[in-house]
């Protein structure tokens, strides 16, 4: 069945316009930054996990939240993901905002001010996938493929540590729109991670996302990107975090986001990197619901923006769901 179109509404946009990058048509001080403004966004369960497993799409977010996720994606010139959950999801990572000058709809024009329903002219995000082995099998019929072929979103860039990825997926891509992007060095200061690989260096990829003129990034998945650009490191190169929180657990093995303490110093909050609005603050706004939905007293406003749901919200029929902004670095 097609997807209804999403809303999102005026109000809820000017929310988030303050987390947000600075919109093209109105300021040039992006052009100046050498990396990519980062808005981290994703959802998690109480128990911070992203999905059932690594391979397991899982539906946390709602109507609401998923029509505010796209229109992040209005408003960021790219999207990325880890090679893990383009296997996992198949996702499309384009816009679905419904694009009508009636009614409370946000234009999903980047250029224009929420709320104004004028020129509608669907902005949509470059998808890029982090695949530094180049493990996602991709075809025609991916749905990413799919949307770019039909107009309706962006062929994805890959950015890979392979040096001559294969001809005739470079030609799928190629097509579409699509490209490969070669990394020289994966970070030579880490140890081989299990897939046997070594870590980009965050900056390398904002900056290659840069070199193609694209100033803002949203990045939203999966477990391990998170983690890896939460790291101590990385964690200041991100700009906004925007969170959803879905009232239930996902239980062991899932994947959870659980950024890596510092090496040294007991693992309570000073452990935790940089600043307390990303990690503890995620923390505080899950205990600050109950598992039946309610909110726990004596927790303050600012921690959780809770709203009632419809029945027919996705996966979580009877709870609540949190929108949570902060600044990792604490700027
Ligand atoms: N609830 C939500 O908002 C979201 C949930 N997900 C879920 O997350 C799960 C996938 O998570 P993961 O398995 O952790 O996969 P992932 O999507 O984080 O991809 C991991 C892979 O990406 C590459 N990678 C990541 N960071 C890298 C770096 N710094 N340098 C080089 N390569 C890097 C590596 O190849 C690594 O194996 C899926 O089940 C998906 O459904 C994904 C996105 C959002
Ligand atoms: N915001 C959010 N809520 C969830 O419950 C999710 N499972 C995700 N997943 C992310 O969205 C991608 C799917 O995008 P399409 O709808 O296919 O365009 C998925 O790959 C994750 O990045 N996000």
């Amino acid at each position: 069945m097609a997807e209804a179109p999403l809303v999102f509404l005026s109000a809820e946009a000017e929310r988030l316009e303050p987390r947000l990058p600075p919109s093209s048509a109105t300021s040039t001080s992006s052009e100046e930054r050498t990396l990519p403004w980062v808005t981290l966004t994703f959802a998690t369960s109480l128990d911070s996990a992203l999905s059932l497993g690594p391979g397991i799409r899982t539906a946390l977010s709602g109507p609401q939240s998923k029509a505010m996720t796209h229109y992040l994606r209005s408003r960021h010139d790219a999207i990325c993901v880890g090679v893990g959950t383009a296997i996992a999801d198949d996702p499309g990572l384009n816009c679905r905002l419904a694009a009508s000058s009636q009614g409370p709809t946000v234009s999903p024009d980047a250029g224009s001010l929420p709320g104004s329903a004028s020129a509608i002219t669907t902005h949509q995000p470059r998808p890029i996938v982090i695949d530094p082995m180049l493990r996602w099998e991709f075809t025609s019929q991916s749905k990413v493929m799919q949307l770019a072929g039909a107009g309706k979103g962006l062929a994805p860039y890959i950015i890979t540590a392979v040096a001559e990825p294969p001809g005739s997926r470079k030609k799928l891509l190629e097509e579409v729109g699509g490209k490969y992007i070669v990394l020289d060095q994966p970070n030579a200061k880490e140890p081989t991670a299990g897939a046997g690989y070594r870590r980009f260096d965050w900056r390398a990829i904002l900056a290659a996302v840069r070199n193609e003129g694209m100033q803002s990034i949203m990045i939203e998945g999966g477990g391990e990107v998170i983690n890896s650009l939460l790291s101590a490191e990385s964690a200041e190169l991100v700009d906004s975090v925007i969170i959803t929180i879905a009232p239930t657990w996902l239980g062991p093995g899932s994947v959870f986001v659980s950024p890596p303490l510092r090496p040294t110093g007991p693992p309570d909050q000073t452990s935790l990197i940089p600043g307390p609005t990303s990690a503890s603050k995620q923390t505080e706004a899950a205990s600050a619901v109950t598992p039946d939905g309610k909110r726990r007293p004596n927790v303050p406003d600012s921690l959780v923006e809770g709203r009632p749901v419809q029945a027919s919200e996705g996966q979580q029929p009877d709870g609540k769901h949190g929108v949570e902004a902060g600044d990792p670095s604490g700027r």
